[in-house]
């Protein structure tokens, strides 16, 4: 495994026209006025891409390009849902919620969006203070490249050693331990790692921000992130949807979490038994019963050297 602490820089992900184009769909979509409470603990003012089916589709392409990038970056294999899920997380019918909350078990890829979002920071919200994502990979785009400041801090990053640009050098800069990539690059990390989002001094950034699930059989730790990092949200959306008969179902075609209506082979969240399967899960991870949990462990859950 390369280290989970090593910053992948895509130069060139996204064109420039694809990345004003994204921006004016956006800025069609909301005013960033209001800050969005999907990110329990850190919150922006952004618009979730995974509330319109229809800019999913629009950008299908690119949005699926950085799954592909994730697997090279991290070495991640290609495979399907099933065969990595050995039942713990204990997705079954049970009474307690009624039918009123369902999600579909399968996902074809190892990888999904936790979230995907488009952050607008301006002098009312000119930076997001240091934190880690519930998600065990993160991923940020520029958008925009018209301000001072700005850029994704990274805590413990005094030097470019860890940074691994793919392709063209021509990434961007490096100020201290702020990474401030060109317009259209693609920026992955664990976000396990501590971050935050640089003050900007003048102008405004647009930054797309992708939270990203991994599945993986056996990983304790790939699941404790997975679930820990999902259980905010969940919980959120379901506390949103309880009593107004309104559903929440997992998108076949993206693996998240969506509000929507029946399909078939849908199963019902229990609550208290996935809290249970999560604990289960950081136990296993904390034992660090192979290497693999250990790595994890050690590099990515906020081991000292992250902090
Ligand atoms: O603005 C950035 O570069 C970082 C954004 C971020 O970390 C987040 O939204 O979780
Ligand atoms: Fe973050």
């Amino acid at each position: 495994y390369k280290p989970a602490s090593t910053i992948h820089i895509f130069p060139n992900f996204l064109t420039k026209s694809t990345c004003s184009k994204l921006i004016k769909r956006c800025e069609s979509l909301t005013t960033f006025e209001t800050l969005n409470s999907n990110h329990v603990n850190f919150q922006t003012p952004d618009v979730s891409l995974l509330d319109y089916p229809d800019v999913m589709e629009e950008f299908e392409k690119e949005f699926r390009s950085v799954y592909d990038r994730a697997r090279e970056a991290y070495d991640i294999p290609i495979k399907p849902y099933d065969e990595f899920d050995d039942g713990r997380l204990g997705i079954e019918g049970i009474p307690e919620f009624g039918s009123e909350f369902v999600v579909e078990p399968y996902s074809s890829s190892p990888l999904s969006f936790l979230d995907l979002f488009v952050v607008k920071y301006s002098s009312s919200y000119p930076e997001l203070l240091p934190h880690r994502d519930g998600s065990l990979i993160s991923f940020t785009i520029p958008l925009s490249d018209v301000h001072k400041g700005g850029g994704t801090m990274f805590n413990n990053l005094d030097n470019d050693d860890r940074i691994l640009t793919y392709g063209d050098k021509a990434w961007g800069e490096i100020n201290g331990n702020v990474v401030k990539g060109n317009k259209g690059n693609l920026i992955l990390h664990s976000g396990k790692m501590k971050h935050a989002g640089s003050p900007i001094t003048e102008g405004e950034r647009f930054v797309l921000v992708g939270f990203i699930n991994v599945d993986c059989k056996n990983k304790g730790l790939f699941e404790a992130c997975k679930n820990y990092g999902r259980w905010d949200g969940l919980e959120k959306r379901l506390k949103d949807l309880k009593g107004t008969g309104r559903k929440l179902s997992r998108s076949r075609k993206w693996g998240n979490f969506k509000e929507g209506g029946m399909r078939g082979g849908e199963f019902t969240y229990n609550v208290d038994r996935i809290r249970k399967g999560i604990e289960g899960r950081l136990k296993d991870a904390e034992k660090g019963r192979n290497e693999t949990e250990r790595f994890f462990l050690e590099e990515c859950n906020g081991g000292l050297e992250f902090d």
